[in-house]
């Protein structure tokens, strides 16, 4: 309802506006106490060079933490200043005599002087109920117990401008029409922030247990990236003393998806957070300038493979490299690197043992088990020569005092002569001993530490992929031979040249044998598009991470590297995560009715769909459309008309999709002369108001307001990679899908029921 015709329009008009002066009057304050501060810094700093500074860095310490602090608030206010909340409640505690009402946004505000709420953060405990809560009796949850009361009013705002637009009052069958409205709008204004109108099935997961492990399976479109980066900011407001944004990390799939996701979080006011890829994590911990084989080029090898037996014996050798039998091989290969590793000697300064080797043994394995392989032999030489020093001067002291007697007896010799020649060589014994000693106190410890093998990580893991005997010795029973000789011929040549698959089992062997050389302090870690990550993975991020704070967020539907990746998330809870909590995302939010009604039917249509299947929130489109075309000629003009019809009804995002980057390239080729399109790579950063051409695989968690599907050159097969590239590619559009074809067949259109597209010729 337009603001001005609600009953309550000047009570809700007088509160924004003092809500607004409010704010206006603390953002004077932060600027005022922010040159104030400044002010002091500048003074700390002159004073001190004077005597007694002690003083001046505790001002320049206290001043500058007070900046920090009032920066922040500023920065907090200035975002929310035009719109400063975007609902409100009316909420009765059952010990309250009267409701009280709430205005929820996205910073708390209280009044200095009564310190009652102005603004709740919709973090806060009660806001919990404006989500979850339909309007009578609900309950939420706070540290100590539970809080019932009742629930009289549910109240939305539209606010742009900085004025008042809209209030709309919920009740139990009034639909979310700011969900509607804000699900009608353009790519470019999607995937900021959707506090306003997170559902209650979301809700639940933002808000899920911080304390153990989730894992997510939700439709595509459910808005899994849009959550886990709710998540964070809920984390960070609920325990902002044990987790600082630093101490988070995203894991996300491509550069070009972290570039995506960029503005969110600022928008949420969390800054810091650590975000990075997978293969970037193992480089960085590694600390080697490595080069991967991504995913998608594995993936793309599979597509181009027309040789069926050869195309399942690469996916057979990927889903080995992924799985926890290849881990435990690993692990079983590092047991016997620890064993082997310690000399098979006493230590000895010359003939004296110092150590023997059982107990260094027990040191070496036992003992200093808590740090890395490589570790242990610093914290060995250490020791060493620790015990070498306090014994050089034991030993000396018993060389000289044994000397020293023999001398006194060779001094009661009656004969001078001999007397003298005994002195005098018993002298120089004591002397060459001495010397003899302390040289070989000096060097002891070296040529021990010596004794052990100097070997990198890369050797080591060639070692053991190189050798059959090897990967039959330490591999699970009856591993294949065709995987022993293609696992054999993977490694590349190149020595920092791995493929994607080896990444696991390097980061694994570097964290057990040397450690790793990132200075981790992550208490939390998120996985977007989880589906794509192997078990392996999975495990040895929580080994390296040292915790089982994993949010896991994926669709199977859309596991497009299931070759390699997760097929089933019972495995990963079992194996892996046996503490967490697993939730699914049914409704979908991205798209229509209509082109969900397409995605789903393709989708059941050819695979064995072992996951619930997407629920369109009600929101309807144009059916989507099917455009057969015969020759390039055709093509071109039928995209071209494709882009052109979206942009008369106001669409700004384009993307066409093709099975591969070759198929991509020929698009491109075909197309740059005739309209402005760009081919996207997953380094690029996506560029709106033209055409983005792209491969489905890269184009996996992005959205577009418009987007064709094109068989050109290539078509998409009954292979079950096939058929989930083709669902996700139509799942990425918001409003528009059309599909490019010569026939129906080369993309999986041809026994779909006939009612559900607009066919086109
Ligand atoms: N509660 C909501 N309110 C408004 N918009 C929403 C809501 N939930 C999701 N969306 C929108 O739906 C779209 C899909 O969200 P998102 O990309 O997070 O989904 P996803 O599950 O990660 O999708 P996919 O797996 O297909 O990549 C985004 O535009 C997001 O802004």
């Amino acid at each position: 309802m337009h603001a001005k015709k609600h009953p309550d329009y000047i009570a809700e008009q007088d509160r924004f506006v003092f809500t607004k002066s409010y704010i206006q009057l603390l953002l004077e304050a932060a600027r005022n106490n922010e040159t104030e501060y400044r002010e002091h810094i500048r003074q700390a700093i002159m004073n001190l060079n004077s005597g007694d500074s002690s003083l001046g860095y505790i001002s320049l310490l206290t001043n500058a933490k007070f900046l920090e602090m009032t920066e922040r608030e500023h920065r907090h206010l200035e975002r929310v200043q035009h719109r400063p909340y975007f609902a409100r409640i009316d909420f009765q505690n059952t010990s309250q005599s009267a409701p009280e009402t709430l205005y929820i946004g996205k910073i708390s505000l209280f009044d200095r002087e009564s310190q009652e709420d102005i603004i709740v953060d919709w973090r806060s405990p009660i806001a919990n109920v404006y989500y979850d809560g339909r309007l009578g009796r609900v309950s939420y949850e706070v540290e100590d117990g539970m809080i019932e009361g009742d629930l009289s009013l549910k109240r939305q705002y539209i606010i742009e401008d900085g004025a008042l637009q809209e209030i709309r009052d919920i009740d139990i069958t009034t639909k979310d029409e700011l969900l509607q409205q804000s699900l009608g709008g353009n790519a470019e204004s999607r995937l900021t922030e959707i506090v306003s109108t997170i559902q209650e099935e979301q809700n639940r997961i933002i808000r899920a247990d911080l304390y153990h492990p989730l894992i997510v399976q939700g439709v595509a479109g459910s808005g899994k990236t849009t959550i886990a980066l709710h998540r964070i900011a809920y984390y960070i407001y609920k325990h902002a003393q044990y987790f600082a944004p630093e101490s988070m990390m995203i894991l996300a799939p491509s550069k070009l998806f972290l570039t995506y996701i960029s503005d969110v979080l600022p928008e949420l006011g969390v800054d810091q957070v650590q975000q990075t890829t997978f293969l970037d994590f193992v480089t960085e911990c590694i600390n080697v300038k490595l080069v991967f084989t991504r995913m998608d080029e594995a993936l793309v090898d599979l597509l181009q493979e027309e040789d069926m037996q050869a195309k399942r014996e690469k996916e057979r050798l990927l889903s080995f490299k992924g799985s926890l039998p290849f881990a435990k091989m690993i692990s079983r290969y590092m047991q016997d690197i620890e064993r082997s590793l310690l000399p098979q000697e006493d230590f000895c300064i010359g003939t004296l043992t110092v150590y023997k080797y059982e107990r260094l043994r027990r040191l070496f394995l036992y003992e200093y088990k808590y740090l890395p392989v490589y570790k242990r032999i610093d914290k060995l030489k250490r020791v060493l020569q620790n015990h070498v020093k306090a014994k050089k001067k034991e030993m000396e002291a018993r060389i000289i005092e044994h000397y020293d007697s023999k001398i006194e007896r060779a001094l009661l010799i009656r004969d001078a002569t001999r007397r003298k020649e005994t002195v005098i060589r018993l002298m120089d014994k004591k002397e060459a001993l001495l010397k003899e000693f302390q040289k070989e106190c000096r060097t002891a410890v070296a040529s021990y530490i010596k004794k052990f093998p100097k070997k990198d990580v890369f050797s080591y893991y060639k070692e053991l992929l190189q050798s059959a005997e090897n990967m039959r010795k330490y591999g699970p029973e009856g591993l294949s031979e065709t995987i022993i000789a293609n696992m054999t011929a993977s490694l590349r040549k190149r020595k920092f040249h791995y493929e994607v698959g080896d990444a696991a089992a390097l980061l694994y062997l570097q964290h057990h044998l040397y450690g790793v050389k990132k200075n981790i302090k992550i208490k939390s870690i998120i996985i977007d598009e989880a589906q794509d990550y192997t078990l392996f993975e999975m495990f040895v991020l929580k080994k390296v991470c040292g915790t089982e704070l994993f949010t896991i967020l994926g669709d199977l539907s859309q596991g497009i590297h299931g070759y390699r990746g997760i097929k089933d998330w019972d495995l990963l809870i079992k194996r892996i995560f046996p503490k967490a909590n697993y939730l699914t995302l049914q409704s979908s939010y991205r798209t229509t009715i209509e082109i969900m009604n397409v995605a789903n039917a393709v989708l059941t249509g050819h695979s064995d769909v072992r996951v619930p299947i997407a629920i369109p929130v009600v929101r309807h489109g144009n059916r989507p459309v099917f455009q057969k075309y015969e020759g390039a000629a055709a093509l071109q003009e039928a995209v071209e008309c494709f882009v052109k019809e979206g942009k008369q009804h106001g669409f700004k995002s384009f993307a066409l999709l093709g099975r591969t980057k070759e198929e991509c390239n020929e698009l491109y080729l075909l197309l740059q002369e005739k309209l402005p399109c760009a081919l996207m790579t997953e380094q690029q950063e996506l560029r709106h108001n033209m055409l983005s051409i792209l491969p489905v695989h890269v184009a996996k968690g992005l959205e577009f307001d418009c987007v064709g599907i094109v068989s050109y050159k290539e078509r998409f097969t009954k292979d079950e990679l096939d058929v989930k590239l083709m669902y996700v590619a139509m799942t990425r559009p918001l409003h528009q899908l059309t599909v490019f074809a010569q026939q129906e067949e080369d993309v999986l259109l041809n026994s779909i029921d006939h009612s559900l597209l607009d066919w086109q010729s």
